[in-house]
């Protein structure tokens, strides 16, 4: 994390009187450690897991990934470059550090998925991933929106990568913002350079 993010995050909460959601592909055990020692509440998992603002979880249920393991090692195996990162309801096959077969695991978790129901297929940033398919970035934020301190508040979300997509169309669906991060097509109606330019506008709000 940059110096100064985690009390920036914190300063945020704190003047939007809470209402300040992390909305992350990652498990939350992941997005606790990197903003340790805050503790916001935070999707996880594109939603499949989801901690209020008061501290109370939502796990939703989700479909068995044994089929798509069983499906997706025999490339992994073979590759050095490749990841299989294995989360709560969700696969993603990382390929990073071999780019050039980003078809191959395309072509493989399209494959895999037709094993086993209950999952869609998900692009983002060099990694190609199964997902739960009743979670997305978008019901996760609307579940949010349900409870205090968001509800009647105006959403505004950003992020960087295509998994974010859906969380734009959901806010923005809702009256709310949806601020891409970088170059990329993207539905969202505002858009800012990069992860540095938003650390420098949260910076300049709290101010
Ligand atoms: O929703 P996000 O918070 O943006 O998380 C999306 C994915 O983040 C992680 O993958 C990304 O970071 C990796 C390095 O830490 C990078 O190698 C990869 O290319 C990126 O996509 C995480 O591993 C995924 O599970 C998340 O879905």
């Amino acid at each position: 994390m940059p110096p100064g993010l985690i009390t920036s995050l914190q300063r945020l909460q704190l003047a939007a009187d809470g209402a300040l959601a992390i909305v992350s592909g990652r498990p939350l055990e992941q997005v606790d450690h990197f903003l340790a020692p805050l503790r916001l509440a935070a999707a996880g998992v594109h939603g499949v897991e989801r901690r209020s603002s008061d501290g109370r979880m939502t796990q939703l249920p989700v479909p068995s990934i044994e089929r798509l393991l069983a499906h997706l090692n025999p490339l992994v195996a073979q590759h050095a470059g490749l990841l299989l990162e294995v989360k709560r309801g969700a696969l993603a096959l990382h390929y990073r550090r071999a780019p050039a077969l980003e078809q191959a695991c395309v072509q493989a978790m399209t494959a895999a998925l037709r094993q086993e129901a209950g999952f869609t297929l998900l692009r983002g940033k060099m990694v190609v991933e199964a997902k739960t398919a009743d979670a997305d970035k978008g019901s996760a934020i609307a579940a949010f929106m349900q409870e205090p301190p968001f509800v009647g508040r105006r959403p505004v979300f950003i992020g960087d990568d295509i998994t974010d997509e859906a969380g734009f169309a959901w806010v923005q669906s809702a009256g709310g913002l949806g601020i891409k991060v970088g170059p990329g097509d993207s539905q969202a109606h505002a858009r800012i350079a990069s992860a540095a330019a938003v650390r420098t506008m949260l910076a300049r709000i709290l101010q």
